[in-house]
C-alpha cells in the first residue's frame, strides 16, 4: 500500500491508498519541529482507533513546507523501511514537465493539482486551491501546469485584519446573510466571504480571457465547499485533488522504473 503524504502550510495529512481507493485521510497540523516518533505515534493511534492494518510499502510526499521532509524521510526510512517519493525534487518524474520561467519552482502541491486535474477532468482547466494561500493552477492541454494565480489564503486575511486593527475581533468564516453588516463581525464576514468570491469569479475570468479557450473550473482545499454556497464559482468540487495527484505522480514513477 501507498502512503501519501500532502503537507500544506497549516496542515499535513496522511492517506492510505490501497491500489483502488483512499483507506483512511488523517490530518494534524504542519510543523517543521514535528519528529519522525512523533508523526508515527500519531498515525498508529489513529489507524489503530479506525481498525486498519496497512501494510505500507512505499510513501510520496507533497510539501510546500521544505523543512518538514526530513523528518517525513526519516519517519518513512524508519517505520516502513522505504525512500519516500519527493514531488518537486529532480528525481521526481512527472508525466509532463511544468511549462514556467527558467530556474522558477512551483509548489508540489500545484504540480500534483496539474497532474490530478489533467487526469480526471481532462486539460485546458484551472484549479481553485483554498488552503493558506488561495491559488489557481491552469493546466494546458496536454497536463503541463503552465502558472496560475497566488493570493493570500482567507484565513490569513481574517488574521491579518485582526493583528492590524486594534478594534477588529477575530471571526470565522461564514456566509452572511447580507452584504451590508450591521455590526463589526457581520462587516467582517461580508469583506471575507463576498470579497473573496469576487475575488475568486475576477481571476478566473480573467485567466479564461487571457487563455483564450473554454477552460473548466475545479475547486479544492479546505474552504473550497463554503465558497460554492454563495455563488456559482467551480465546475467540480473535488476534496482529494492533491492526494490522486500524488498517487498518480507515484504510479508514473513506477511505471517508468525510476522507483
Ligand atoms: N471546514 C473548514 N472550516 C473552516 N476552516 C477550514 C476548514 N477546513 C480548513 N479550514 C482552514 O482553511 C485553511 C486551509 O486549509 P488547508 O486546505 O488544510 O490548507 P493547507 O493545505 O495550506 O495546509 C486553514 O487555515 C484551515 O484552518
Ligand atoms: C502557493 C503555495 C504557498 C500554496 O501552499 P498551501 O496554501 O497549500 O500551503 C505553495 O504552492 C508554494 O509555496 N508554492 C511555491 C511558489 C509557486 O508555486 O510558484
Ligand atoms: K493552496
Amino acid at each position: 500500500m501507498l502512503l501519501a503524504i500532502d503537507c500544506g502550510n497549516t496542515n499535513t495529512v496522511f492517506s492510505i491508498w490501497d491500489g483502488d481507493r483512499f483507506l483512511c485521510t488523517l490530518r494534524t497540523s504542519t510543523h517543521h519541529s514535528r519528529t519522525a516518533d512523533a508523526y508515527f505515534t500519531w498515525f498508529s493511534t489513529l489507524i489503530n482507533h479506525y481498525g486498519i492494518k496497512p501494510d505500507i510499502e512505499d510513501v510520496v510526499v507533497s510539501s510546500t513546507v521544505p523543512r518538514v521532509v526530513w523528518n517525513l524521510r526519516v519517519f518513512a526510512d524508519r517505520f516502513f523501511g522505504c525512500r519516500p517519493l519527493v514531488v518537486g525534487k529532480p528525481d521526481c518524474l512527472l508525466p509532463t514537465p511544468p511549462r514556467v520561467d527558467q530556474g522558477a519552482v512551483p509548489g508540489p502541491d500545484r504540480l500534483a493539482n496539474a497532474v490530478a486535474a489533467f487526469e480526471r477532468y481532462g486539460g485546458d482547466c484551472m484549479v481553485v486551491d483554498f488552503g493558506t494561500a488561495t491559488n489557481i493552477d491552469v493546466v494546458a492541454h496536454d497536463g503541463a501546469y503552465i502558472g496560475g494565480v497566488i493570493a493570500p489564503g482567507v484565513n490569513l486575511s481574517l488574521e491579518a485584519l485582526h493583528q492590524g486593527a486594534a478594534a477588529l475581533p477575530h471571526v470565522d468564516v461564514t456566509q452572511p446573510d447580507k452584504v451590508i453588516g450591521t455590526n463589526t463581525v457581520d462587516c467582517i464576514q461580508s469583506g471575507i466571504f463576498w470579497g473573496y468570491v469576487g475575488l475568486v469569479q475576477g481571476l478566473v475570468q480573467k485567466v479564461k480571457d487571457e487563455y483564450g479557450l473554454p477552460m473548466k473550473v475545479i475547486g479544492t482545499g479546505g474552504l473550497a465547499p463554503l465558497f460554492e454556497q454563495g455563488a456559482h464559482l467551480y465546475d467540480e468540487i473535488d476534496h482529494d485533488l492533491t492526494m490522486h495527484g500524488l498517487v498518480s505522480i507515484y504510479e508514473y514513477n513506477k511505471e517508468q522504473g525510476n522507483i
